[in-house]
């Protein structure tokens, strides 16, 4: 058969299931969806990308949130063939060993975690490793790197989940997790064992829990080619939507550091977004001590425990510089503990704002902080909406439609990735993160951003990938980090124009064509 022909094949039998299964986010045959896609994966590698980057609309939310939460908490009944690498706390000493098991020469792109934090989940253990299979068919899907390049990691340190710890079924090590010094020298372990079969390997930690994800990027981030994606991807894609929001509302970019920004949640994610959006804000300042400072006064911070103020006992560092003071708050009728909604409510009263932006990040669906039909019907049909797994648009009647943006790091952390294998910079530095934030903001045409929509359609996926890879290669070889990939090194990068840089990256994507197996003369 033709490659055609299989793919017809394939998509009946898929959408035999769907002609019931249209039903939005709570689809009950996602999971099913999931199971033919993973099994496609095993046996076609080739199709199974066609198939991903033809209908990524489609199928994104199935491989990747929100389904794929679904398929983690569910892994250990769903397995049937290994994907990926897992090193256990157990394989201590031999992890320079285990690396040269994997059968591919050459390995790119590596997304690892250790299950800790999967989505808004929690810990799950081994279960864990769907999702950096899934982060890793968007870099396939996305980024056009070669799927026989990518390695999915686990490292099984454990969990701190009872339930897990109880189940038959899990597949993972049915301990407590380790923790302190013996956990970092596992991961250190690791780093070392990987950068040293592959020295030009990109590593993406995904899904750390926050105590580890910080300390993890500082230890690593000026020596290898690293970056935490919750951390510092989705701060990119939250500038790019602020920044977004702020030209929707008719303003210039420049207006960003008159915003107040109320933040749930203090985590790996939130406080990434607000040291960034600090970052921003004080730059367009002046980019001095006392635009810093005066920056940090736009923000407001409520974690679980409410509005963080200089009270808060045991406050965590990273959180501690957007602390309010507490006569401050007071005079704002606020106070250490305030509930999110309290917060909320007094900032919207003292603001002029004619398009309040209300991005609920949290994934999967059911974490969302709140759906797009509470937002436009509490606080109006004007506001700016954006969440993290995909919702439907809402009708808001009089043939207006409420635009739902997705506000998902699956549009920058691809573009890092092969920014930075196609630059051959040895780190990842904060411009790079900067450009790749500012490509995407950039990336939205001004009359899609005043009718609300902020962030792409994911069909486009493919297109903002080049052009933020493209934006990475470029700041690179403006910081003299580029060291050159395959063919092209450092001195013929550096000649390239921003239309070349661009052609660079394109030739580079891998696409999901059937190899020549005969060869004819002619
Ligand atoms: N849209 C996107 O691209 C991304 C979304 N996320 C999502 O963001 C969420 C948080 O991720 P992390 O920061 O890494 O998790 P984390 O576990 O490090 O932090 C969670 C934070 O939320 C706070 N929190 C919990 N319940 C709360 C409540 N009811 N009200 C206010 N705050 C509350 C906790 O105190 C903690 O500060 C997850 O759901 C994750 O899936 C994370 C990365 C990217
Ligand atoms: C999208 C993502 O990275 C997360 O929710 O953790
Ligand atoms: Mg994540």
């Amino acid at each position: 058969m033709t490659s055609e022909q299989q793919i017809q094949r394939f998509m009946a039998d898929l959408k035999r299931l769907e002609v019931q299964a249209r039903d939005g986010p709570s689809d009950p045959y996602a999971l099913a969806k999931w199971r033919i896609l993973n099994r496609l994966h095993d046996r076609n590698e080739t199709m199974y990308y066609q198939v991903l980057i033809d209908n990524i609309e489609e199928y994104a939310p199935i491989v990747y949130t929100p389904t794929v939460g679904l398929v983690c908490q569910n892994y250990s009944g769903l397995f049937r063939r290994p994907r990926g690498m897992y090193f256990s706390g157990e394989d201590r000493g031999e992890m320079m060993s285990m690396v040269y098991n994997w059968p591919a020469e050459q390995v790119d792109m590596i997304v690892v975690t250790d299950g800790s934090r999967i989505l808004g989940l929690g810990d799950l253990g081994v279960q864990g490793i769907g999702i950096a299979i899934g982060k890793l068919d968007l870099y396939v899907a996305a980024a056009g790197i070669n799927p026989q390049r990518v390695l999915p990691v686990m490292i099984d340190v454990g969990t701190n989940n009872e339930k897990l710890l109880k189940d038959p079924l899990y597949l993972g090590l049915q301990e407590h997790r380790l923790d302190g010094d013996e956990y970092i020298a596992v991961i250190d372990e690791f780093m070392e064992a990987v950068f040293t079969r592959w020295p030009h390997v990109i590593v993406q930690f995904e899904d750390f829990q926050s105590k580890w994800a910080f300390k993890l990027l500082q230890r690593y981030r000026n020596t290898y080619r690293m970056f935490n994606d919750d951390v510092q991807g989705t701060a990119g894609v939250a500038i790019a939507g602020l920044l977004g929001a702020v030209r929707a509302q008719g303003r210039p970019m420049i207006d960003f550091p008159k915003q107040k920004i109320v933040v749930a949640g203090a985590g790996s994610a939130g406080i990434g977004v607000l040291n960034a959006a600090r970052k921003t804000m004080a730059r367009m300042l002046g980019n001095n001590e006392a635009a810093f400072e005066s920056a940090g006064r736009q923000f407001w911070v409520v974690d679980a425990k409410g509005l963080i103020t200089e009270e808060r006992e045991n406050i965590d560092l990273e959180a501690l510089p957007f602390a309010r003071k507490v006569n401050e708050a007071s005079r704002q009728g606020l106070r250490e503990g305030a509930s999110l909604a309290e917060v909320v409510l007094e900032a919207l009263k003292g603001s002029t704002s004619t398009r309040p932006a209300i991005f609920a990040m949290s994934n999967p669906t059911k974490n969302a902080e709140c759906t797009p039909e509470d937002a436009f019907s509490i606080v109006g049909d004007n506001i700016l909406f954006a969440s993290g797994s995909p919702f439907q648009d809402v009708d808001l009647g009089n043939g207006h439609i409420g635009h739902c943006n997705q506000g998902n790091n699956m549009y920058l952390f691809p573009g890092i990735g092969l920014g930075t294998l196609l630059s051959g910079s040895r780190i990842i530095s904060d411009g790079m993160l900067q450009a790749a934030a500012e490509c995407l903001a950039a990336y939205m045409a001004e009359e899609e951003v005043l009718n609300g929509i902020i962030y792409p359609s994911t069909s486009r996926i493919r297109d903002i990938t080049k052009e933020v890879a493209a934006a990475v290669v470029k700041e690179a070889i403006k910081e003299d980090l580029a060291e050159g990939y395959r063919e092209m090194d450092a001195r013929e990068l550096q000649k390239l124009s921003q239309e070349e840089i661009v052609e660079y990256v394109k030739n580079n994507m891998w696409s999901p064509d059937y190899p020549t197996l005969v060869y004819k003369k002619d």
